[in-house]
């Protein structure tokens, strides 16, 4: 339906009609049809070259027309510093969720969103936000920008039609969208939806680098999508009162709190624009995975998508990592993940199906196993995989996520005490026995060969 450009990270240039860009220069003392330019900087103006992002507009008005801004009550997406006082608490076991019912009531996206968890404070640029989303009603004369900082959103139920100051994208169920920090956008729905959104407080998302893996592979750069310039039909506003000019809700969350104001008509009147700051989407089908043809099971590092760098080299403030089809062909492998114990807070939602580690992980669903918390598949899957026969086998079962990120979640006093919960969830480990065959009867000796484990009684 809607036109994209195509490359992550480039530099574009886009018209919605002929020749409204400047031919050459970004501010010339008067712009094509008379527009008006407006730099949007996504980085300080003086960070290195190959890191600077910045997007010229040219615009039927600038968007300094709105009246000022008020704070309001922002619902479950305002957090504040993630406090206790603020109703957030940390807790070290591991946690699961059933799927968000979908809303009963008339929600928009920005209505409907509800913070799950977050740690680090947006004021600061440091930290980062995990939230979920359940809509049925699109916005209308209604827009949003995050100042905090950068979007990523995971759609598990209904499209989103992202609507962009640089254009539309449209985001359905295996497809991300990433809306970079102070880019305005609104979002149109048909029916139920239902999500995931990543919120980091600090830079911006990047391809992983790809060391020994060579040039090609994982999330390839040509498949991300950019907007291509559209813009609202100019209204008519010949005899209008002031207030009737003003007639777009404009959303702003700032520093963890929810702001409003009226805007004077559509903040979607960039004409043309270029540069390389932008929403962007990629279709998740395209990710080209790469895993083992030998044995052992891969970090799940190999399953990064998007990465938004930390302080450490190495070190995330939060990654985008998937679980996607694959064949697995290990041999003499324990084929699941395996049980483990992370430095790292791992968030994981399911976009559709089965997880391979787990039963009653469900799409739309959520769980959470914070730094150190011990996770790995329940005893079901562990008793199955180690004694199924290791034949090459296609693991196209379902599509899971993980927000993983440096840092301890404090997570939502609403979403601990919220009947979605799987207050259960950590039984599902139990009855795990004690398979220890004891130093006698250990077969094979020292040294001996790596024999097939006999498990349960
Ligand atoms: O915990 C999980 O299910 C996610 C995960 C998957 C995997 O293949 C290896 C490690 C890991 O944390
Ligand atoms: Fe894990």
């Amino acid at each position: 339906m809607f036109k994209y450009n195509s490359g992550f990270d480039s530099e574009f240039q886009t018209e919605a009609l002929p020749n409204a860009l400047p031919p050459f220069g970004n501010n010339p003392q008067v712009c094509p049809y008379n527009l008006y330019a407006e730099q949007l900087s996504g980085t300080a103006f003086t960070v290195p070259r190959k890191e600077n992002r910045r997007t010229w507009m040219y615009r039927t008005q600038p968007s300094v027309l709105h009246n000022p801004f008020e704070e309001v009550e922002g619902g479950s997406l305002s957090h504040g510093p993630f406090t206790r006082s603020n109703g957030y608490q940390i807790s070290p076991n591991q946690l699961r969720w059933n799927p968000l019912p979908l809303p009963s009531c008339s929600e928009t996206f920005v209505s409907g969103l509800t913070t799950i968890a977050g740690e680090g404070d947006p004021k600061c640029k440091s930290g980062l936000a995990v939230h979920m989303y359940t809509c049925n009603r699109s916005m209308i004369n209604e827009a949003m920008y995050n100042s905090d900082g950068d979007y990523l959103i995971v759609p598990e139920t209904g499209t989103l039609i992202v609507q962009t100051e640089l254009g539309y994208l449209e985001v359905p169920p295996k497809f991300i969208c990433v809306i970079p920090r102070g880019i305005v956008f609104k979002v149109n729905v048909e029916g139920g939806c239902r999500g995931y959104v990543l919120e980091v407080f600090k830079g911006h998302f990047d391809l992983p680098d790809l060391g020994p893996i060579g040039s090609n592979g994982l999330a390839n750069a040509r498949d991300f999508e950019y907007p291509v310039a559209a813009y609202d039909e100019v209204e008519n506003v010949e005899g209008k009162t002031k207030e009737e000019k003003y007639n777009w809700k404009l959303i702003n969350k700032f520093g963890g709190l929810m702001f409003s104001t009226e805007r004077c008509g559509t903040p979607f009147n960039v004409v043309a624009w270029h540069g390389n700051y932008s929403p962007y989407r990629y279709n998740l089908e395209k990710f080209c995975c790469i895993n083992s043809v030998t044995f052992d099971h891969p970090d799940p590092s190999i399953y990064t998508v998007l990465t938004c760098k930390g302080d450490d080299v190495g070190t995330a403030t939060a990654d985008f990592v998937i679980f996607p089809e694959r064949w697995m062909v290990m041999e003499n492998t324990f084929r699941p993940p395996w049980y483990h114990r992370n430095c790292m807070s791992e968030f994981m939602g399911m976009i559709w199906g089965k997880y391979d580690a787990k039963e009653g992980f469900q799409a739309g669903g959520a769980s959470l196993h914070s730094c150190m918390t011990p996770h790995g598949p329940d005893y079901k899957t562990f008793k199955g995989a180690s004694e199924c026969e290791l034949k090459p086998h296609k693991f196209d079962k379902g599509l899971a996520f993980m927000f993983e990120t440096n840092v301890i979640l404090n997570i939502s006093e609403k979403a601990l005490a919220a009947e979605h919960r799987d207050v259960n969830y950590f039984k599902c480990w139990e009855g795990i026995p004690n398979a220890f065959q004891g130093k006698e009867e250990k077969e094979g000796g020292e040294g001996g060969e790596n024999k097939k484990r006999k498990i349960g009684p």
